[in-house]
């Protein structure tokens, strides 16, 4: 599952390598039919993410993508979908992980792998 917006570069290219399918968590409003959505906080506002009810189907493993991990409220809001749709959230994956913010903790007990950490 990818992050809108960034999270759409890097996901749909890791889902190919690994063989697997690709849903998108976006931004409120952007999606067709229906979706369960989740608020949450950022650094600098509120936001709220959707997903498609259909998706994801219950006990699949999913893996969440994003460009950046920051204080982390976008990537647990993502994982509370997913979850919310029954899905086994194995891990979040991110490009850059701000680590003075605290965003792996907040995530937690889900696993962060990040590449590159600032
Ligand atoms: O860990 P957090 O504090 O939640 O922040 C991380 C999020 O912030 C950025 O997106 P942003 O919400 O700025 O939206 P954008 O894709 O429209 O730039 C980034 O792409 C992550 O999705
Ligand atoms: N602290 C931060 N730095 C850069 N981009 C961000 N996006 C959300 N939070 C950010």
């Amino acid at each position: 599952a990818g992050l809108d917006a960034r999270g759409f570069l890097f996901g749909p290219l890791l889902a190919q390598r690994l063989g697997v399918g690709f849903v998108q968590v976006r931004k409120r409003g952007k999606l067709p039919g229906p979706t369960l959505s989740v608020a949450y906080q950022l650094e600098y506002g509120k936001a709220e993410v959707e997903i498609q009810q259909d998706a994801v189907a219950p006990g699949q493993k999913v893996l969440v993508i994003d460009d950046l991990l920051a204080t982390g409220g976008t990537l647990l809001a993502a994982c509370e979908l997913l979850e919310k749709l029954q899905a086994r959230v194995l891990e979040c994956v991110v490009v850059v992980e701000l680590q003075e913010l605290g965003g792996a903790e907040r995530v937690r007990p889900v696993p962060v792998f990040s590449l590159v950490q600032y």
